[in-house]
């Protein structure tokens, strides 16, 4: 499958695929607090690749949607976000590390790895306590973490293969995975199922 094109605004953008892409777009996923944006940010640095953290990108850009009184703070409006990163995502260039707490509003033809941080739930509520989350909030994190809901929701939306879930509770375990996932994007680099 080569890339193919779609129209927006009248204007025309290439979409590359895995096929086209000339460097790995790695998706950081996981619940809240299992260590996305630290481990991101520094595989990121490592590899040479953009950073999107998709909270901060939200936060800087006006893609907030609704406020919900329930969780004192803002929905996201996907639509908007999706429009937002469309360009780079869909660029033949690729490379880029996406962070979000979420992961079946993106077009799957964006992602080449997806990783899924796992956490204990007793290590996880701390972390959320020290950010200062209400009870509420952090009962519908551990929630979510206890229940898998990340892991299931990439499965579900990615091809298995690419997709990996690794333990996110300690520095030996940041480093490693850091180690990992830079592994997974070499092996991208070296397949022969894209262009040079
Ligand atoms: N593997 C780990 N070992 C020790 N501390 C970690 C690990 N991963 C994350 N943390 C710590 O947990 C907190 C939450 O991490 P963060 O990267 O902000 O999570 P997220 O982006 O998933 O919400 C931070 O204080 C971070 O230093």
């Amino acid at each position: 499958m080569g890339s193919y094109y779609y129209a927006n605004n009248n204007q025309q953008f290439s979409m590359a695929t895995p096929e086209t892409r000339r460097k790995p777009n790695i998706l950081v996923t996981g619940s809240p607090g299992t260590g996305k944006s630290t481990l991101g940010q520094q595989v990121a640095e490592k590899l040479g690749f953009e950073f999107i953290e998709i909270s901060k990108e939200v936060r800087e850009n006006n893609l907030q949607g609704e406020f919900d009184e329930q969780y004192n703070c803002h929905v996201l409006d996907e639509d908007k976000l999706l429009d937002h990163i469309s360009e780079r995502m869909d660029s033949d260039d690729g490379g880029i590390v996406v962070d979000y707490h979420g992961c079946d509003l993106f077009p799957e033809r964006w992602f080449d790895v997806v990783v899924v941080l796992r956490c204990s739930t007793e290590k996880l509520y701390d972390r959320l306590k020290s950010r200062g989350y209400t009870d509420f909030k952090i009962k519908e994190n551990v929630e979510c973490e206890i229940f898998g809901s990340l892991l299931e929701e990439a499965k579900e939306s990615y091809k298995e293969e690419i997709v990996h879930e690794l333990q996110s509770e300690t520095p030996d375990q940041m480093e490693e995975n850091i180690e990992k996932i830079c592994e997974l994007a070499a092996a991208f680099k070296n397949s022969d199922n894209h262009m040079e």
